[in-house]
């Protein structure tokens, strides 16, 4: 089939080159000219696992195109994908407006019978808005089509070729042959609704998933106060085949470009039908809440924080991605620098876009893990890149000006931290702490 994607962010790049990569000819639209000069130079403007490989592939083989005339890609491809952002307005709505920009423009460039999916993530109704604004440029027949995106950061490539369900909501059941088989080489799980329901699911997963991490965070809170391990308590929970075990690990809250953005766009989809979402308002304050452990925990090992030397480990929101896009670190270190604490930051690969975003003259930016470590009073690890799960410990103890390590994600076992001489706070796990003492008093 042949294929235009407008938006090359993460869902329009990913889903463009997976959908080239099944043997469709696409052409990815971006109204960025410097992304697209980027991308037709085979940089991706995302960091992201494997994905250079496939784009030269897909780019060589002659199925894959970059491009930022958007009326030469609609004419030329039989579905028209929109994969533009949706960010939150002031109020939590979500912003519409590169949505309606986008249908617009669709309808101006139509010349003949077309299929338009929308792939970003829109409020109920959205849908139909957008075939509203299309039908207000062209008198040429279209279909309207629904496809939710569920890709993750940092595995997008693989979430994508091989989805755990896709879900295509449309009205004209004419269409569905046709989507299914589009689909069907990615999986055979498809589920086939309504458009408004299509658009609801996406929500509600996202909502389900946001609730899940700020339920065990909160049972990590109350560990914490009565000596239970939540890592135990939450792999006992997942032997339950209605838990499940993923989406269960406590920490510092969710971040990223979805989480929370679709939770607050979700309280006010409801609010405008005059429903409180009291639940998800709570899951909204608690992730907020959560972020702020962090530096209790750093205040009770070192009291106050102001002149104090703080290691930061990890920027991004989640590893395996550069995007700092509502990453709990900057709202972390923007909080300990106005507490007057000076800090050494280190991220493998997201230093570029936090410092864009956030820069200060109290902050240093380091090479590697153990150079932000060097007489820290405390190490805070923010994103648990696999790279710190493999640092020695042990090494730790004889540059830092204190050796307390604060870890805000678990990543490390018991048996890590037992005999490294390391004052260690974990999230909702009393027992490395206990070990610390212990040794500290013999
Ligand atoms: N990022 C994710 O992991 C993810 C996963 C699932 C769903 N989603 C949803 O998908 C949508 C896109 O998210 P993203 O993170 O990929 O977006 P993004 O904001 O990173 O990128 C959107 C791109 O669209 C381009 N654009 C905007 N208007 C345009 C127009 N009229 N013509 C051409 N290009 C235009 C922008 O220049 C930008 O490059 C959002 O609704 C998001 O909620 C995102
Ligand atoms: O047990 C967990 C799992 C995740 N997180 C945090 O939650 C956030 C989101 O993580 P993840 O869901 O892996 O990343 P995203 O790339 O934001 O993906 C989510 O958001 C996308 C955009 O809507 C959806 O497509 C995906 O299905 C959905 O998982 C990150 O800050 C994680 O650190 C936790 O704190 N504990």
């Amino acid at each position: 089939m042949d294929i235009a994607v407008i938006g090359t962010g993460y869902v329009g790049l990913v889903s463009g080159i997976c959908f080239a990569e099944m043997g469709n000819h696409v052409i990815c639209v971006d109204q960025d000219i410097n992304k697209i000069a980027a991308l037709q130079n085979l940089v991706s403007p995302i960091y992201e696992p494997g994905i250079e490989t496939f784009m030269e592939r897909n780019v060589q083989a002659g199925r894959l195109e970059f491009s930022s005339n958007l009326i030469q890609a609609v004419r030329h491809s039989e579905l028209i994908i929109i994969a533009v952002g949706t960010p939150s307005l002031p109020s939590g709505e979500a912003d519409l407006q590169y949505i309606e920009q986008a249908a617009a423009e669709i309808g101006r460039a139509m010349s003949g019978r077309k299929i338009v999916a929308t792939k970003s993530t829109v409020p109920v109704g959205t849908n139909e808005k957008i075939r509203r604004i299309i039908a207000q440029h062209t008198e040429v027949p279209f279909d309207i089509v629904s496809i939710p995106e569920f890709l993750r950061e940092g595995s997008a490539i693989q979430d994508t070729l091989h989805p755990d369900r896709i879900v295509i909501g449309l009205d004209n059941r004419e269409l569905e042959a046709a989507m299914v088989e589009l689909h069907s080489s990615f999986t055979d799980q498809i589920f086939v609704t309504d458009i408004r329901s299509a658009e609801m699911i996406k929500y509600a997963s996202n909502a389900f998933l946001a609730t899940k991490i700020s339920f065990i965070n909160e049972i990590s809170n109350i560990c914490e106060k009565v000596g239970a391990d939540v890592t135990e308590v939450a792999q006992g929970m997942g032997k339950d085949p209605r838990i499940g075990p993923s989406f269960l690990n406590a920490g510092i809250g969710y971040g990223g470009s979805c989480f929370p953005k679709d939770t607050k766009a979700l309280i006010q989809i409801a609010g405008n039908v005059n429903y409180e979402f009291q639940l998800l308002k709570s899951v909204v304050e608690v992730n907020k809440a959560q972020r702020y452990k962090v530096i209790e925990k750093l205040k009770e090992s070192l009291g106050q924080l102001h002149d104090t030397v703080i290691g930061i480990w990890g920027l991004s929101f989640k590893p395996n991605t550069d995007d700092i896009r509502e990453a709990p670190s900057l709202e972390i270190v923007e909080a300990l620098i106005n507490m007057g604490a000076k800090l050494k930051l280190y991220d493998p690969v997201a230093m570029g876009k936090f410092r864009e975003r956030y820069d200060h003259p109290s902050i240093q930016w380091c090479g590697n893990a153990l150079e932000a470590s060097i007489n820290a009073d405390a190490v805070c690890l923010l994103t648990d890149w696999q790279e710190f799960k493999e640092i020695s410990l042990s090494q730790l103890i004889y540059q830092m000006a204190q050796p307390i390590l604060i870890d805000g994600r678990n990543v490390y076992a018991k048996e890590q931290i037992e005999g490294a001489g390391l004052h260690y706070y974990s999230v909702g796990r009393p027992e490395p702490i206990a070990a610390f003492r212990s040794q500290v008093s013999v």
